[in-house]
Formats: C-alpha cells, sequence, structure tokens
C-alpha cells in the first residue's frame, strides 16, 4: 500500500448481516478499489444504497469491512495519527444540541488536540468561512437542517485537516448555501486539501471534482478523470425532423439512441457515424431538418448510462 495516497482501498467488501438471527444478508460493497492521490478532489457518484456510505464508515472506521483493506496515509482507519489528519462531514450530522454551534466547533477543536488562542482563533475562522458567526451563540437545537451542515463543516475543518471526507455535504442546502459550500470546497482544493466528496448531486460533481468513481449495487461500474469518462463515450448528434412521423423515421433502418416527438417536430439522438446515411435517408424520404448540432454528453448522461448497464448485469443487495 502507498503511504503517501491519502486514501487506498483495495478489494473492499461488505455485507451487512440482519434479522434477530442475523440471517439476511445484504451486500453493500463488492470488490472496490479506490485511489485518492494528495489533492486530488474525487467524487463517488452513485443513486441511493449504492455503498457511498458504507465505504466511507469504514474508512471512518464507524463500519468493519468484510473482505479487503482500505488506509488513510497508509494507516488502517483505527489508527489515531490517521485519523488525526482527516476531517469528516457525516450524511446527516447530529451535533450535541444543546451545545451551542462555537461550543461544537471548540470541543471538535480540542478533541484534535487544539487549545488556547490558537483554537479561539481557529474556530472563530472556520465559523467565518461558513457563514454561522452570527448564529454562533444560539444552541444547536434551534438550526435549521442547513445550518447544522454548516457547522458541521465547521468543525470537520477546525484542525486543518489534509483530507476531508465529506458525505453529501450539500444536501439540505439551498441553492445560496450549495454555492457556498461548493466555493467553500475550492477554496480548499486550492488549498491543497484531498476531499473524497459524495454525493447523488451530479452538477456538484462536474463543478468540482477531477476524478469520479460510479457505484451502483456496491460494485464500481466507471472510474477516471472527468474528462475522460465523458470524452471516451461515443460522441452523438442531435437532429430535430419536420414533415416525416417518428414511425416513418424507425423503419429507414438506421439505429436511434433516442426519440422524442413534439408537436409535429420529432427530435433525435444517433451516433455520429450514422448521422450521414441517415440525413439522406431523410431527404429522401421528403422530410426537412430543422437542426442538426452535436449532442454535448455530460456526466449526467454518463451516470445514467452506467446505471443502465448495471441494472441489466448482476446487482448488489440483499441476496438471502
Ligand atoms: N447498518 C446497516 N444494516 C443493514 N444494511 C445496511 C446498513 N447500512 C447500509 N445498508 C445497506 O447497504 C446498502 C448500501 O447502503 P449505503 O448507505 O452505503 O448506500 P449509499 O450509496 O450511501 O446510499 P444513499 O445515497 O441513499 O445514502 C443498501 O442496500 C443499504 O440498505
Amino acid at each position: 500500500m502507498d503511504s503517501s495516497a491519502p486514501i487506498e482501498i483495495r478489494n473492499l467488501s461488505k455485507t451487512y448481516r440482519l434479522g434477530f438471527l442475523m440471517n439476511r444478508q445484504v451486500r453493500a460493497l463488492q470488490s472496490l478499489d479506490l485511489t485518492l492521490m494528495p489533492g486530488q478532489v474525487y467524487g463517488l457518484l452513485g443513486p441511493n444504497g449504492a455503498g457511498k456510505s458504507t465505504t466511507i464508515k469504514i474508512l471512518m472506521n464507524l463500519v468493519r469491512a468484510s473482505a479487503g483493506e482500505a488506509r488513510l496515509f497508509g494507516l488502517t482507519p483505527d489508527d489515531k495519527e490517521a485519523r488525526r489528519r482527516v476531517g469528516y462531514v457525516p450524511e446527516n450530522p447530529a451535533p450535541y444540541e444543546y451545545l451551542t454551534g462555537r461550543e461544537f466547533v471548540t470541543l471538535s477543536g480540542r478533541l484534535a488536540g487544539m487549545s488556547g488562542k490558537e483554537l479561539d482563533d481557529r474556530v472563530s475562522q472556520v465559523l467565518g468561512m461558513v457563514q454561522m458567526e452570527r448564529a454562533a451563540g444560539l444552541q444547536i437545537r434551534r438550526y435549521s437542517k442547513g445550518m447544522v451542515q454548516r457547522v458541521a463543516l465547521a468543525q470537520a475543518l477546525v484542525s486543518r485537516p489534509s483530507l476531508l471526507i465529506l458525505d453529501e455535504p450539500t444536501s439540505g442546502l439551498d441553492p445560496v448555501g450549495r454555492r457556498q459550500i461548493r466555493d467553500l470546497i475550492l477554496e480548499e482544493r486550492e488549498r491543497g486539501t484531498t476531499i473524497l466528496f459524495c454525493t447523488h448531486i451530479i452538477p456538484d460533481v462536474e463543478a468540482l471534482c477531477e476524478r469520479v468513481a460510479v457505484l451502483v449495487g456496491g460494485r464500481r461500474v466507471r472510474e477516471g478523470s472527468v474528462a475522460e469518462l465523458l470524452s471516451s463515450e461515443t460522441t452523438q448528434v442531435e437532429l430535430t425532423v419536420e414533415g416525416l412521423p417518428l414511425e416513418r423515421i424507425q423503419s429507414l433502418g438506421v439505429p436511434l439512441e433516442s426519440a422524442q416527438t413534439l408537436e409535429s417536430r420529432v427530435m433525435l439522438r444517433i451516433r455520429e457515424s450514422e448521422s450521414q446515411p441517415l440525413l439522406k435517408k431523410l431527404l429522401e424520404a421528403g422530410a426537412r431538418v430543422t437542426k442538426l448540432q452535436p449532442a454535448r454528453f455530460s456526466l449526467e448522461d454518463l451516470f445514467l448510462r452506467a446505471l443502465e448497464e448495471a441494472r441489466q448485469g448482476p446487482v448488489g443487495g440483499e441476496i438471502s
């Protein structure tokens, strides 16, 4: 294992046992490999139940793996030295409700070994970073969901971690709040912090991450740099056709990736290599092509395609 890698995961599997007799099993992760190099912002993307939180909980030593290995800076997740270098925001943060935001962040700093003026100054600084200075003296039980999310992020940042693990940090935030948290993550990236960012909000991944892994049913179905992944998918073309119904277009013998009728127009998506043959046939059949443009293949398309492919193959879930 590489001790310079903030996160290294090899062949990681997790099966939860359920029921009174623990005789039912749910396969949450299957042979996952993942490496984060220093300074990378890495997105872990997947639908509900894909195994994202399980991966993070294993890294945070909250859940024990069934097989395989997970390392933080080359150390096992139960190693105190490794934990000292990590800031963590759980999926549903549940800070002590009777503490104020400032007390909670101060407590987190103390637990990380900080004290005195250095701690007080840093607490004020991180509360400012998450725009919570004004509400810092209020008890957390009075906070909205978005405010809880912000103090949770402040407690993760207080000890200046070199690795941030964020489990859906923007869920529960309004668009302005999401933007602020995104900007904050970008600032941390500028500072060289490594970030594992787990979400199902695709625009956040596009805005923040340079690499991404897509998990479906506990398996990694795509992995790579966002640019690489998008360029590796087949290029497609979008056409708008008038004067020929969809059934006639379908009978022309050119495979369509997608088709949709809107009033008198038919919108098509086809592979780029099929565009010339289809154009010729459409014009011969008397259709008018009113628009032809390259289709931008987005991370959302990639995610949906990966999901579709994975659903056709074996997936995780309850196995007995
Ligand atoms: N403590 C648990 N006991 C039993 N099954 C669990 C437990 N935690 C998770 N699972 C199951 O493991 C699978 C993966 O769950 P996990 O929470 O890791 O997914 P996720 O990708 O984080 O989903 P979400 O986006 O909904 O948070 C799911 O089928 C889930 O029901």
